[in-house]
């Protein structure tokens, strides 16, 4: 039987009258839910609520927003275990990584609730004696919120923390492959005392609701974490209403591993990387370049960490990785592992598909550059190791990608850590860290993997209009 949700447009469950979209489970692939299926008559009331009360919201104190912010950090932690039982449910990654996102997601809730009470001015000195010149920040307006499944919860408070405490109000769109938690987050936000109309979420249509909001004047701010295709479409649509837009895209990050590294360390970190959500995350290692001098000590020592996984349903106790998110992210994988062998690949570790969703945990050595793993996103549980000479061609080939989201450095020479973190291309860089991403550190990348950044003080000017003010004496 499957349980109905429903949309939240100002404060009001919206949608029991419309069509619905299933919701299904990926490691079982039932169908446990049912949210509308809303279009853009849904997108635009929510935009009018949205912008009905702008007005109050921005003009609460900072301190006063901070107080309702917090208490949405208070509930969001209250039911911890709900939200991360609904996430593993309809995204599939293991509980223990989904409370894990929920208190990451939740890290973004408290740093911003306090972030909002220093967004400071300036008073710039003036040429003229009869002139004071200041520089004011206020909120962009109304943000519309469009977000990917694999961080279901993470995604949206990265965007809506610094939104509402920079005194915006937004309407989210989540991914209809996991709406279930965001509506489960607005509704939160609604016992929090966030006034109706702030947060609004609305599922259905992707492309009638997002068309609806770039066409939207009222809309000042566009923010989207998923493909880079996507989001140079959005792109393109938002430059018609000249909007503000974030985007945190795709990445094909790689990881090198130098012959003076801590190997334990480097085998550990490659493997929380890699397979964190399955290798379902735009910052997991998708290259590794190992030197040739350690390539087989290494692989051996990850191998033998990797036959620790344990593949399965992300409810059952112990499971380390759980299925993929559909049909179509199994064939890619698969796709990606068939390319590699027929271009001379050895399989060390897994490389098949295992019933329903799930894809075996994958280590492949003797890889190449021209491989398809090297060159495109997998967005799976597959590692592709392939060997380097010196720090000068690891760093060029590292560097050789459209993307420019994450990549990984392991070395215990530190003057050569920082001789190569600074040459590589790359927003976030783990140096000796397989896990860098933390809400009080910008996220973001370079090239084709985005724009803006998400996370610490950078991630609050994304939500700022800075206004100049000449005052004539
Ligand atoms: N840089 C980052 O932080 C992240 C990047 N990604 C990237 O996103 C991809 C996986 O996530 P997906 O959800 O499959 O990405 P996607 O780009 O297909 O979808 C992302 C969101 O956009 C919506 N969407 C899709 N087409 C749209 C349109 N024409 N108009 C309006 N909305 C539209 C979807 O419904 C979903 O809510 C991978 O490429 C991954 O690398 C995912 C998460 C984080
Ligand atoms: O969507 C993603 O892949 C996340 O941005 C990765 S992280 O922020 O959880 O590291």
């Amino acid at each position: 039987m499957s349980k109905p949700y429903y949309m939240i447009i100002n404060g009001e469950d919206v949608g029991k009258d419309l069509p619905v979209i299933e919701v299904s489970n990926p490691a079982t692939e039932e169908i446990f839910a049912t949210v509308p299926k809303g279009g853009a008559k849904e997108a635009v009331e929510a935009v009018d609520a949205a912008y009905e009360a702008y007005g109050k919201w921005s003009a609460l104190s900072a301190y006063e927003r901070s107080e309702r912010i917090q208490d949405w950090y208070i509930l969001i932690k209250e039911h911890t275990e709900d939200l991360a039982k609904t996430m593993t449910e309809e995204q599939g990654k293991p509980l223990a990584e989904a409370r894990g996102e929920i208190n990451y997601a939740n890290g973004f809730i408290s740093w911003y609730a306090e972030e909002g009470k220093r967004i400071y001015g300036e008073i710039i000195p003036a040429t003229q004696q009869n002139k004071r010149l200041f520089v004011h920040k206020q909120p962009v307006g109304v943000v519309a919120v469009i977000t990917p499944w694999n961080f279901p919860a993470a995604m949206i408070t990265r965007k809506v923390g610094p939104a509402l405490a920079a005194g915006c109000t937004v309407v989210i769109k989540p991914a209809g492959q996991t709406p279930l938690t965001a509506i489960k987050l607005v509704q939160l936000a609604k016992e929090a005392g966030i006034p109706s109309g702030v947060v609004n979420v609305v599922t259905g249509d992707s492309k009638a609701i997002g068309n609806a909001w770039l066409e939207d004047t009222r809309v000042r701010k566009l923010t989207f974490t998923g493909s880079t295709e996507v989001g140079k479409l959005l792109m393109k649509s938002a430059a018609d209403t000249v909007k503000k837009v974030s985007l945190e895209l795709g990445g094909h990050a790689p990881s090198i591993i130098m012959e003076d590294c801590n190997l334990e360390k480097a085998a550990e970190s490659v493997l929380a990387a890699k397979f964190r959500n399955a290798g379902q995350t735009c910052v997991c290692i998708n290259r590794v370049y190992v030197q040739e001098s350690i390539a087989d000590e290494f692989t051996e020592l990850l191998l033998k960490k990797a036959k620790q996984l344990k593949i399965g349903n992300g409810l059952e106790e112990g499971v380390t990785i759980g299925p993929l998110i559909d049909d179509s992210a199994v064939r890619k994988a698969l796709e990606h592992v068939e390319d590699a062998v027929s271009k001379g690949a050895e399989v060390k570790l897994g490389g098949k598909r295992k019933e329903g969703l799930f894809f075996e945990p994958t280590i492949l050595t003797n890889v190449t550059d021209d491989m398809q793993c090297m060159q495109e996103e997998t967005f799976g549980p597959v590692i592709p190791i392939s060997t380097f000479k010196d720090e000068e061609e690891a760093v060029r080939r590292a560097n050789d990608s459209i993307y420019g989201l994450a990549a990984y450095v392991f070395t215990e020479n530190i003057s050569r850590g920082i001789r190569i973190t600074e040459k590589l291309e790359y927003g976030i860089i783990g140096l000796n860290d397989g896990l860098p991403s933390t809400p009080q550190a910008p996220f973001g990348g370079f090239k084709q993997s985005g724009l803006g950044r998400e996370g610490g003080h950078h991630g609050m000017d994304e939500y700022l209009e800075i206004k100049y003010i000449s005052l004539g004496l």
